[in-house]
């Protein structure tokens, strides 16, 4: 068992909570009964993802597993935004480093939630568009609040999903669904995407939703932990190998990409019609 005695898990409550206070964008709390974490996201305003956030994601995801986390709920501190995916600002006109860096840290949160020892959920309180969609797939449960949307719709933005964050949605929603709204960029409302199993439930505030989350995290505390995530290693470990293996090779071509004018100018033009906030000319 990962707490044996109330001391460990005083011990690891503490840690955890000397370890928030580091983090500004990543806030994460011990409930001392259960021994579950939660990480609040909290970069303001929506939660994009830029390298720093991604940066604190990845840390907060490595402590976690270095203090053998129970379990795992993850979380925005916004009522409206779960994580807007990728800061498309930055993606704008960026300095090839930086890109490489973000691409790179983007690719290493995944393998670390993905790929997480201990149970994971995902409390969905707000909107959770492409990278926001990756973090809610890349835990074990998805729990959404009502009248959001979520989805990959990186093709509307002008490229194509990572090979692993396809197999993450075809994983969950089967290929069909999976080629349906990956091609089209499709973006769901909570009911649409209970409807197709994007989400496991739905509640009507974050409380009800938080109680979901420990109650499929709960489902675990008499599963020996290392049974479970032999298990869970065995199901996701050919995803996370394959990304492994072609980790700097993704990242090369995500440059390429990123920095080529056409998908430069389909950026720009998504964010003029899209985002209420314009780009500097
Ligand atoms: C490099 C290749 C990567 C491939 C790997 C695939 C993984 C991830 C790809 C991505 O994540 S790309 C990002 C895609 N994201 C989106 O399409 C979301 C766009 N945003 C929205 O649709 C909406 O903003 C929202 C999230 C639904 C929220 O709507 P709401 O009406 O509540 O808020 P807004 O007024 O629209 O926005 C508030 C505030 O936030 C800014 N903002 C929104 N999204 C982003 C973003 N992704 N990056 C940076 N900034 C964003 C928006 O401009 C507003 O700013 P202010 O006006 O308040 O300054």
């Amino acid at each position: 068992m990962a707490f044996r005695t109330a001391r460990n898990l005083a011990y690891f409550s503490n840690y955890i909570r000397n370890y928030s206070t580091n983090g500004p964008l990543v806030n994460v709390t011990v409930n001392e009964k259960s021994g579950f974490a939660t990480a609040t996201l909290q970069r303001p305003s929506v939660n994009s993802l830029n390298l720093e956030l991604l940066t604190e994601i990845s840390h907060t995801l490595q402590q976690l597993e270095k203090n053998k986390c129970r379990g795992l709920i993850l979380t925005s501190a916004s009522n409206k935004v779960f994580s807007a995916g990728l800061d498309l600002f930055e993606l704008h006109k960026p300095n090839a480093d930086k890109i490489k860096q973000m691409w790179s840290t983007l690719q290493e949160v995944w393998i670390k939630l993905y790929g997480s020892s201990y149970p994971t959920v995902a409390v969905v309180n707000g909107h959770a568009p492409a990278g926001g969609c990756m973090l809610a797939l890349s835990c074990e449960y998805r729990v959404m609040l009502n009248n959001f949307i979520i989805g990959l719709n990186e093709a509307q933005i002008g490229f194509s999903a990572p090979m692993w964050l396809i197999d993450g949605m075809r994983n969950t929603i089967g290929s069909r669904q999976a080629e349906f709204a990956l091609t089209a960029g499709t973006l769901f409302k909570t009911e649409e995407a209970l409807k197709i199993g994007l989400v496991d439930e739905v509640a009507q505030s974050k409380e009800e939703a938080i109680e979901k989350a420990e109650k499929f995290l709960n489902k675990f505390a008499k599963i020996p932990p290392h049974a479970r995530s032999m298990t869970k290693a065995a199901l996701r470990g050919a995803n996370i190998q394959a990304l492994v293996r072609n980790k700097d090779e993704e990242v090369r071509s995500y440059v390429d990409f990123v920095t080529d004018s056409q998908f430069q100018d389909s950026l720009g033009e998504f964010i003029e019609l899209n985002l209420k906030q314009k780009l500097s000319k």
